[in-house]
């Protein structure tokens, strides 16, 4: 049995996605390992899978899956090109359309230029809801690393889990070795995405993110949300800012406590592919 799908991507953070709305599609980690394999699968970040709407007053059901085959329940870059998927492959003409994750709900909305903004949500700070283990919120907490360093973390999660470091340049930031040691460290139950950001003026940022799951991506659109959230909360940041990642711009903006954040960038499809549903057994598919 084979199944279509598309290539798509939003700033170079990849995706493959899966219509299930008329077929139902089982995501095992075993097959989002294998689709997501570069060298013997598709190759990409996640894979996106549209659902029907689980409930009455939703449009699609929205699932994500990381290269290594864990679920998410944020993808903010995915979101968009979910968007454009649905408008694309006619499966509605709703705009904008409210779609459900395992986490909660998320508006994305298509404009005339092709840019999509989405609505992720009202980001929570509370260390159970992150889940991160701490007595109580505070602004910052220092990480305890192997070695005796400690690290100084902003932790909150919008629909997903990030912890952010402020540096002086992302070019230099320590991606590859405090990223992995972020991502598994103890006090993140559910592991975490790393954001390692530089604050180059109120409304302006850089921004590098080891992704939970998956590794460093060229742009992570939850973590440039929660880059922006946290400049802004302790590190005077505007109510719009301008994101650079390795793979392009995101524009974020966010009012502050208790209001949702919007993320606006652009929705890339790349080709469109059919794949054998079996393949998850074809050859040895260790992720990565
Ligand atoms: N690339 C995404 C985030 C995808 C999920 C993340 N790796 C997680 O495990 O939470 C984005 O654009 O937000």
């Amino acid at each position: 049995m084979t199944r279509e799908f598309a290539k798509m991507h939003g700033l170079g953070n990849d995706f493959v996605v899966f219509d299930a709305t008329r077929e139902p599609l089982t995501m095992t980690p075993e097959l989002a390992r294998a689709v997501a394999d570069r060298r013997l699968g598709v190759g990409c970040d996640q894979i996106l899978v549209v659902e029907p709407p689980p409930a009455p007053d939703v449009d699609f059901g929205y699932r994500i899956y990381n290269a290594d085959g864990s679920e998410s329940g944020q993808c903010g870059n995915g979101a968009r090109c979910f968007a454009r998927f649905v408008r694309d492959r006619g499966l509605s003409d709703r705009n904008p359309l409210v779609v459900a994750t395992i986490a909660g709900r998320m508006t994305l909305a298509i404009a005339d230029d092709g840019q999509v903004r989405v609505d992720l949500g009202v980001p929570v700070f509370e260390p159970a809801d992150i889940p991160f283990e701490a007595p109580r919120r505070e602004p910052t907490y220092n990480l305890a690393m192997d070695g005796g360093r400690e690290l100084m973390v902003h932790a909150l999660a919008i629909g997903n889990p990030h912890a952010v470091m402020v540096v002086d340049d992302v070019d230099s930031a320590p991606v590859s070795v405090q990223g992995p040691a972020v991502e598994r460290h103890p006090r993140f139950p559910a592991r975490v995405n790393v954001g390692f950001m530089a604050i180059h003026g109120p409304d302006h940022v850089a921004l590098r993110v080891f992704e939970r799951g998956v590794g460093e991506t060229r742009a992570c659109g939850s973590g440039a949300c929660a880059a922006m959230i946290a400049g802004r909360l302790f590190h005077g940041l505007d109510e719009t800012v301008r994101v650079d990642l390795p793979g392009g711009q995101l524009a974020v903006s966010w009012a502050g406590e208790g209001e949702p954040v919007y993320l606006t960038g652009p929705a890339t499809h790349v080709f469109d592919g059919r794949l054998p549903m079996s393949m998850e057994t074809a050859g040895n598919h260790g992720g990565r």
